[in-house]
């Protein structure tokens, strides 16, 4: 059998555009060619009928009104005009055997200076409440004078031989653009009406002779790793509940075993009638290659990587058409090399930091995630990745991985059948007041199976809370005394106004220290952030298992007694407190009023769902009104 496409491809010179993809558990790679369209936004992008291969940069972020360097990457789209099928055998023998040589000019951000940026997120943006987890990347740099089109079929073979355990490896040319990767990851996935997302994260980076037993147990056993993961489960949990009506439920964990690191990562499933193009726009992008919450994090981003994306933590989104009309399939652009124009080559590659991370580590991880590529690249000794240790096989690995889940909130990880609980509250309304924190869509999906009737809103576009059974304010990144914030500042007036009404409202981490303050709590940052910690906590007697995303806290004036504390509160609000052994206050309560320090709609909250139909219950119990 003959295949002249990829043949025409391969001696074409670049004047053919192709895209060349090897999709995971298939026996085939695809070869795709067709025109190359540029468009502004994704709404854009042509589906009228024909296969697209979209190649969405970072910048495309700005759609969701968020921040990002304009570097002027265009969201460039294959439409296909002309696809083959060919068994991967025919293709490795075709493609150029060795690798095109590359010369290597190592990291543009070094060591050290990658290690002060990991310092600097950790101390002024993790210390400071923005944020539970941040994703910098830095980008390892080389130089080429192989011709484009061979050497990127040769890096793509070697990719294809080596690496394991990849989502999509692909080779892509589209006129300037030109790509090779193996991504583990995908983004979004829509068939039919089941969307998929599969976050990534928590990294064991494979000893030089490769993974060991002890080493995968210890690392499944480490808990920076177990919570950077729950982090971004809860960050996808959020898109998921924005994207499908009936939220998302969670499948897994797994573990992910590349050629040179392993993965440990979640599926998150449910069901959408979204256009696609809009379902990609209300997830960019993925947290494992950003950080949450989402908006905040693009600002840090923007902050502290030196150079723009470029398509780094973008995607690849492929809409495929079938009878029944256009499906997606989108994986995350990490772990792939760039081929500019005169022979440049960049490797980019990005850490999550934490709270916990360390500035070695995180240099270290970056390497690790690099590596794959650099080694196809030819600038690090290629291993056999057949030889290695099967760590899915070995002892302990599968009870390690379902330990996790004892611990996760049931709300999330069954499928969710309306609530019989949810009857008391049904007709009941809720607005939602967003403080630039999407945990707010997982709020409102529990509220709605509590029976309520629910809109989100953001906070800029919230004048007044006059006319809802209930008031929602939501969680959000920031400083809650910082009143310069226009935020906090329209959060406080937004809370007086309802406490002054006596109306009905539920506070929400950012929102529960703003209403600590006006009742005469002092806030301040904790002794170490609390960013994607679970506690047990006592709330009004009851012990509760939550999730807390915060580095704030409001002190209990401890050492006061009651009738001076009395003294010590406004007028307007007067509350009871559930504070924690370390003096911190976790949830506040009176009449028409509950507040809750962590996030109860967080898949780590076991008893979150619970405890909101308490604290629900007991703020719709109107106050009289104060005025
Ligand atoms: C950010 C990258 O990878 C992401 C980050 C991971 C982590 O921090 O553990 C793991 C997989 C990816 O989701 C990258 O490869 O550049
Ligand atoms: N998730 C939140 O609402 C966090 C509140 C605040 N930014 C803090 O870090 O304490």
């Amino acid at each position: 059998m003959d295949h002249p496409l990829l043949t025409r491809i391969a001696a074409s010179d670049g004047a053919l555009p192709f895209a060349l993809l090897r999709r995971e558990g298939s026996p085939d790679v695809e070869v795709l060619t067709g025109e190359v369209v540029d468009v502004d936004a994704l709404a854009d992008i042509p589906l009228d009928g024909r296969p697209v291969l979209s190649a969405v940069p970072f910048r495309q972020v700005r759609e969701r009104g968020f921040a990002a360097h304009d570097d002027g990457a265009p969201l460039r789209c294959l439409v296909v005009t002309e696809s083959e099928r060919m068994p991967l055998d025919a293709v490795l023998e075709l493609l150029p055997d060795a690798p095109a040589h590359v010369d290597a000019q190592g990291f543009d951000v070094p060591d050290e200076e990658y290690a002060e940026i990991v310092r600097r997120v950790i101390a002024d943006e993790i210390g400071r409440g923005e944020g539970s987890n941040f994703v910098i990347k830095r980008s390892f740099v080389g130089h080429t004078d192989a011709p484009t089109v061979p050497a990127l079929l040769s890096w793509f073979r070697a990719l294809l031989t080596d690496e394991s355990g990849a989502y999509w490896t692909f080779a892509v040319g589209l006129d300037d653009l030109r790509m090779v990767g193996a991504t583990p990851e995908r983004h979004l996935s829509v068939q039919g009406d089941v969307a998929m997302m599969n976050p990534i994260s928590g990294t064991y980076r494979h000893p030089a002779d490769g993974p060991t037993h002890a080493g995968a147990l210890g690392f499944l056993a480490d808990v920076k790793e177990s919570e950077e993961l729950f982090m971004v489960v809860d960050e996808e949990m959020k898109m998921m509940s924005a994207v499908c009506p009936e939220g998302g439920r969670i499948l897994g964990p797994y573990l992910k075993q590349m050629s040179r690191l392993s993965h440990t990562e979640y599926l998150l499933e449910g069901r959408t009638s979204l256009d696609l193009r809009e379902a990609l726009r209300l997830t960019m992008f993925a947290p494992t290659v950003t950080g949450s919450p989402m908006q905040n994090a693009c600002a840090v981003i923007a902050r502290h990587e030196p150079k723009p994306r470029g398509y780094y933590a973008g995607v690849l989104a492929f809409f495929e058409t079938s009878p029944s009309g256009y499906s997606l399939d989108a994986p995350i652009l990490i772990r792939t090399a760039y081929l500019e124009d005169g022979g440049r080559l960049t490797v980019p590659a990005g850490a999550t930091l934490v709270r916990h991370s360390t500035p070695e580590g995180e240099v270290a991880e970056t390497h690790a995630k690099a590596s794959g590529v650099l080694a196809a690249l030819g600038l690090l000794p290629r291993q056999a990745s057949a030889a290695a240790l099967d760590l899915n096989a070995q002892p302990g690995v599968a009870d390690a991985l379902a330990a996790r889940n004892e611990r996760l909130a049931s709300f999330w990880v069954r499928p969710q059948a309306t609530d019989a609980s949810a009857a008391a509250l049904a007709g009941r309304t809720a607005l939602v007041v967003d403080n630039e924190d999407q945990f707010t869509t997982m709020l409102a999906h529990q509220l709605r199976h509590l029976g309520l009737e629910v809109r989100i809103a953001p906070w800029a576009e919230v004048d007044s809370v006059g006319d809802h059974d209930l008031v929602v304010f939501g969680p959000g990144p920031g400083d809650p005394r910082d009143l310069s914030d226009r935020r906090i500042a329209r959060l406080r007036a937004l809370m007086l106004e309802r406490l002054r009404a006596g109306a009905p409202l539920l506070a929400v981490c950012l929102s529960h220290q703003v209403l600590a303050e006006l009742a005469g709590y002092e806030l301040a940052p904790l002794p170490a952030p609390r960013q994607g910690v679970r506690l047990e906590v006592d709330v009004f007697g009851e012990p509760a298992a939550i999730g807390f995303y915060n580095t704030f806290g409001a002190r209990a004036p401890r050492s006061l007694s009651r009738s001076e504390r009395r003294e010590t509160i406004r007028p307007e609000v007067e509350l009871e407190a559930s504070v924690d052994p370390d003096g911190v206050v976790t949830a506040l309560r009176g009449p028409g009023v509950a507040s809750i320090q962590g996030h109860l709609e967080s898949v780590l909250s076991s008893d979150g769902y619970a405890t909101l139909l308490r604290l629900v219950e007991h703020a719709l119990v109107p106050a009289p009104a104060r005025v």
